[in-house]
């Protein structure tokens, strides 16, 4: 057997499997001649040549990270330009300090003229540029980095999602960034400069926060691989996953009740080896560590049904596993059912550009039934097989300790408890861990089936006790030296996550302000224009489409897993007309101040796995307030979309009835006044007393509305078929003419979906 060719044509993060490898410490070790050694080229954990470029980029001051080399005695070397001729390519943080400096420059030279120009109108105060500037140097938030830092890392602190980081260096003429490519301080700060952020390098000793630990190569050692399993609704994952949660389960001397902690590990039947297996790979914990760069999953186990074959989600995880270059197993379910294609099966996957061992290539297929057992010990010996050639390796000591939080959740009796997957180290009481804004000194540690474990290594999945606070699923983990440095870094990132939160809602203030002028000017011109006479409609159109109508909800859950998945998947639904928008989401029991926030705000509460305590179901009736149980994520999100969806005006199809015209004008008089009326005739289908009705002159509408009168010479008709005459009066209307023409349509209103 060999590596699948997704492996092959794509760059594993890093040898030792661990994707979370973040920065190096400053002191990075440096070879006799100046240049970092092939130890240090492995933070980079690229491929050797690459690691050797990388590595080159982190000492040779004329070459950094990886900027496009340029000739610079070539009369296109234009630093104003890249090679795609838009953003400037430089070679140095100094030249790129340069190119600023002349940019400030022109804009002065600029401001000059300008200001020469309005001297004869106005006199401009001098100040006002000076305190621009010094307005905008207050913007910029003060972050501090250790010499070396990876991409991700600096996303993380920055509070930028990743691509946008990796597409800002891009456009600065960076190539191949990935999450773990090491910046080194020069190109950090220029990065952080992008983003408004004034970034101060520090040493190891006195910057705030914690980073990773350079790898260190005679400690790593062979490490279980961490498996995922994917495929189309219904094709047996959760069958799959119980199944070998079962086995494993039976396995334990002391087995204990088998609980869900979002992952699970089992013991293999022959090789008697250890997998680790992630059991909610679609949760907003994976979302948000994928959104951070971090590919946790070693092995993907794609399920494809033996009765139903390739189906739409099929193909996406296909996408997915490509684009993220995992290795990929595939296991052929159902192979229990009588009369399945199997080779169908096959044939469609090579269809879909894998390469399926059957036909010569390089992904293993295995027919299994997750229902009977059927070939389960063989799927479970294909991944040790996959994971050896794969090399997995890691330090299970004598390094700090790193991992990411897969669920967590408040534990009566326990306090916080959060299932860390460990990477790095190996875990055990009195630890100090830090995670995102707290941190814990484990107090305990549970494995999946409830029993209580004195330590937890390298892939293995651990419920630990003892955090201060809830950690939020997705987060790095890692040890600090001690509680004082796990506080220290704690406080300094929550004071850095404030100052970046404060950034945003004055940017969020000024573009509602920005957008209520606008607003105010639109209804001015509205005003102006309908005194003048004016047609307005295409403005008052504008406003129309500018109100997105928004459905408030206050998302309770029993773990914090559950309800950020929720929020992900909640917040996305809607369009420019109506959107979904949680202003609350929490773990713990309903509460009464959650009812008030939901009468406040006009919104909808979901409770999701947990008991409405009966005070607050009886108090939401009296108040009116909507509350929703559910325990399975997808009927949730169906009942939001259901009710977004009864928010979406209808599309309105014009149906011509009939045509109509008018042959002559006469005047009838009544009690009280005259009245004129269109003589027609109905030349074409049939026209109604409810009728509506549009008038055309020479081709154009002169009138749109609906009749106060159809009647046959002095009759009251209710309707006017092709070839007959009528006489016709219109709603507050008179100007008809012989010879106009008048179409008879109905409005029919479709149900619009999302
Ligand atoms: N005959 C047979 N039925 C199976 C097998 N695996 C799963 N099923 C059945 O297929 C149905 C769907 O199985 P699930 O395990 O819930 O499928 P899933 O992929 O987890 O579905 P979603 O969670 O909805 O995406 C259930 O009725 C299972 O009993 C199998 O190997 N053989």
């Amino acid at each position: 057997m060999r590596v699948s060719r997704f492996q092959k044509k794509t760059t594993r993060p890093s040898q030792n499997g661990d994707d979370s490898i973040e920065t190096t410490s400053p002191k990075v070790p440096l070879n006799p001649s100046g240049k970092v050694n092939r130890f240090a080229a492995q933070y980079s954990n690229q491929k050797p040549q690459r690691k050797f470029q990388n590595a080159s980029s982190l000492t040779n001051p004329g070459y950094r990270g990886h900027y496009k080399q340029k000739d610079q005695n070539s009369p296109n070397n234009n630093p104003e330009l890249n090679s795609k001729g838009n953003k400037p390519v430089l070679n140095s943080y100094q030249q790129y300090n340069e190119m600023k400096q002349k940019l400030k420059d022109q804009q002065k030279l600029g401001n000059a003229n300008k200001l020469t120009m309005q001297r004869t109108a106005t006199i401009p105060k001098k100040t006002d540029s000076r305190k621009r500037n010094l307005e905008k140097e207050k913007e910029r938030i003060k972050i501090k980095i250790p010499e070396f830092i990876t991409v991700s890392n600096l996303a993380t602190i920055m509070h930028v999602p990743l691509n946008k980081i990796i597409k800002s260096m891009e456009d600065l003429g960076f190539e191949n960034v990935r999450h773990n490519y090491i910046l080194e301080k020069d190109n950090a700060i220029l990065i952080a400069d992008e983003f408004n952020f004034e970034a101060i390098v520090l040493n190891a000793n006195t910057v705030e926060d914690i980073f990773s630990e350079p790898v260190k190569p005679g400690k790593l050692k062979p490490r279980p691989p961490v498996v995922t399993i994917m495929g189309h609704v219904d094709h047996g994952k959760t069958t799959i996953l119980d199944y070998l949660r079962k086995s494993s389960v039976v396995e334990q001397e002391f087995g204990g009740i088998t609980q869900h902690i979002g992952a699970f590990t089992a013991i293999t039947p022959e090789s008697k080896k250890q997998i680790t297996f992630l059991d909610t790979p679609g949760h907003a914990a994976f979302l948000k560590m994928r959104e951070r760069g971090a590919i946790v999953t070693d092995i993907v186990i794609l399920v494809v049904a033996a009765d139903d074959s390739v189906m739409p989600q099929t193909i996406e995880a296909i996408k997915h596993i490509k684009k993220t270059g995992v290795p990929l197993i595939v296991a052929i379910n159902k192979c229990d059912k009588h009369g399945v294609n199997i080779d169908k099966v096959v044939g469609d996957l090579a269809s879909h550009d894998i390469d399926v061992e059957d036909y010569g290539g390089e992904t293993q297929t295995v027919r299994v039934s997750g229902k009977t057992g059927l070939n389960m010990d063989k799927l479970e010996e294909a991944i040790i097989t996959l994971s050896e050639m794969l090399e997995l390796q890691t330090e299970p000591d004598g390094v700090a300790n790193e991992g990411w939080i897969i669920e967590s959740k408040v534990e009566k009796g326990v306090g916080y408890v959060a299932t860390v997957l460990v990477r790095r180290g190996t875990v055990k009481n009195g630890d100090i861990l830090v995670a995102g804004n707290t941190y814990c000194k484990v107090r305990g540690l549970r494995d999946e089936n409830g029993n209580s474990i004195k330590k937890a290594g390298p892939s293995s999945p651990a419920q630990v006790f003892g955090w201060k606070e809830l950690p939020v699923g997705g987060e790095f983990v890692i040890q600090a030296k001690d509680e004082r440095r796990a506080r220290k870094a704690v406080s300094h990132r929550i004071a850095r996550e404030k100052a970046i939160k404060q950034r945003e809602e004055v940017e969020q203030i000024n573009e509602q302000r920005s957008e209520e002028v606008k607003e105010l000017a639109r209804r001015n011109k509205i005003a102006e224009m309908k005194m003048a006479g004016l047609d307005t409609s295409a403005l008052e159109k504008l406003e129309d489409e500018s109100q997105c109508i928004q459905c408030n909800y206050i998302i309770k859950s029993d773990v914090f897993g559950s309800a950020e998945a929720i929020k992900e998947s909640i917040n996305g639904i809607g369009n420019e007309e109506v959107k979904a928008n949680v202003i609350l989401c929490e773990t713990g029991a309903l509460t009464q101040s959650d009812l008030e926030l939901a009468k406040t705000l006009n919104a909808q509460i979901f409770c999701f796995n947990l008991a409405v305590p009966k005070e607050i179901s009886l108090a939401a009736d009296r108040e009116g307030v909507a509350i929703k149980e559910h325990n399975v994520i997808y009927h949730l999100i169906e009942d939001v979309t259901t009710e977004l969806t009864s928010k979406l005006k209808p599309k309105i199809e014009t149906k011509v009835l009939g045509e109509v015209e008018v042959a002559d004008v006469f005047t009838i008089s009544t009690k009280t006044k005259k009245i004129s009326i269109a003589g027609c005739k109905v030349t074409n289908g049939t026209i109604k007393r409810t009728s509506n009705v549009r008038v055309f002159r020479n081709d154009e509408q002169i009138y749109e509305g609906t009749l106060t009168s159809l009647k046959y010479v002095k009759e009251d008709i209710a309707e006017a078929r092709k070839g007959n005459e009528c006489g016709l009066a219109f709603d507050k209307w008179d100007k008809f003419e012989a010879g106009d023409k008048i179409q008879v349509y109905e409005d029919i209103e479709h149900t619009r979906y999302l």
